[in-house]
């Protein structure tokens, strides 16, 4: 579903700056297959976000998506294939426009522009049952602007239209670390809501390795641009915040940094 083959990036090559933000990185996953990313700081896990995004094109290796090789094709290409949701709740939503507005741009996401972003009788209907699904109370609330919601809302809101058109990949980047802890969990509840209804081939990036551990069907930790520890199956769901951190300490010059939350 998604492959990455030796993919590499590197940012401001051969000067004094420069960081090698990934380097051969190869990862297969599976369709259905959910992913769960830890690392430290400046690992290069939003890099491996933006390259399956296309916000960034590698400098070296392949991207494939749903058998396709989507490499060099830019991010407005791959919308239909990719949905994303970032940290900051006002990033997946157009704040003046109103709820059903965003909805009707979502669902036209990576057709021709201009075409079916209409709100039409029928599309009305299909938001209101999908909105019901969170049970926030927004399927009453069609006509408001986004920008009157609060974060925890605008960012289940972010996730519907990141997951309700069904992408190829579902890319979550610390989508609850910004929310308070009730809100937190009420999204990654709706999270796995989403992930499990449509089969979703999901990436999420997290800092919160009791986070990483419960969700997904697989766990790789990265370290300075590549994969240093992959668990999946039994593995994945026997390891304890205690052995992640004792694999980060046999990862020379690891260092978690001080945004890693260990429970
Ligand atoms: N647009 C950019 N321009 C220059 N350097 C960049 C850019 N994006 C990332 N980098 C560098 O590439 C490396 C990987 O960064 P990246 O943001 O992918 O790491 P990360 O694992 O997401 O880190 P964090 O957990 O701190 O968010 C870092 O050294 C970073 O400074």
């Amino acid at each position: 579903m998604l492959e990455l083959h030796e993919v590499s990036k590197t940012f401001f090559a051969g000067t004094v700056n420069e960081r090698r933000a990934l380097v051969d990185l190869s990862l297969h996953l599976k369709p259905g297959e959910f992913v769960t990313i830890i690392g430290s700081n400046g690992a290069g896990k939003s890099t491996l976000l933006n390259t399956v995004a296309g916000a960034l094109i590698p400098d070296s290796g392949t991207v494939r998506l749903d058998g396709q090789d989507v490499t060099r094709w830019p991010d407005h290409r791959r919308a239909r294939l990719v949905g994303r949701v970032f940290q900051d709740p006002m990033a997946g939503t157009a704040p003046a426009m109103t709820i059903e507005q965003n909805l009707a741009i979502a669902l036209a996401r990576g057709t021709r522009r201009g075409l079916r972003r209409g709100v039409t009788a029928a599309k009305r209907e299909r938001f209101r049952a999908e909105l019901a699904s969170l049970e926030l109370g927004l399927e009453d609330r069609l006509s408001a602007a986004v920008g009157l919601l609060s974060g925890g809302q605008r960012q289940a809101l972010s996730l519907l239209m990141a997951t309700f058109s069904e992408p190829r990949v579902l890319l979550l980047d610390e989508h609850t670390a910004a929310l308070d802890p009730s809100r937190a969990a009420l999204v990654t509840e709706l999270t796995e809501k989403a992930v499990a209804r449509h089969h979703l081939t999901t990436v999420m990036v997290t800092h919160n390795m009791e986070q990483a551990l419960r969700l997904g069907t697989r766990l790789i930790m990265m370290h300075e641009g590549r994969v240093v520890v992959d668990l999946d199956g039994d593995r994945k769901q026997k390891a304890t915040v205690a052995d992640l951190l004792s694999a980060f300490e046999h990862v020379k010059g690891a260092d978690l940094g001080d945004r890693t939350l260990l429970q």
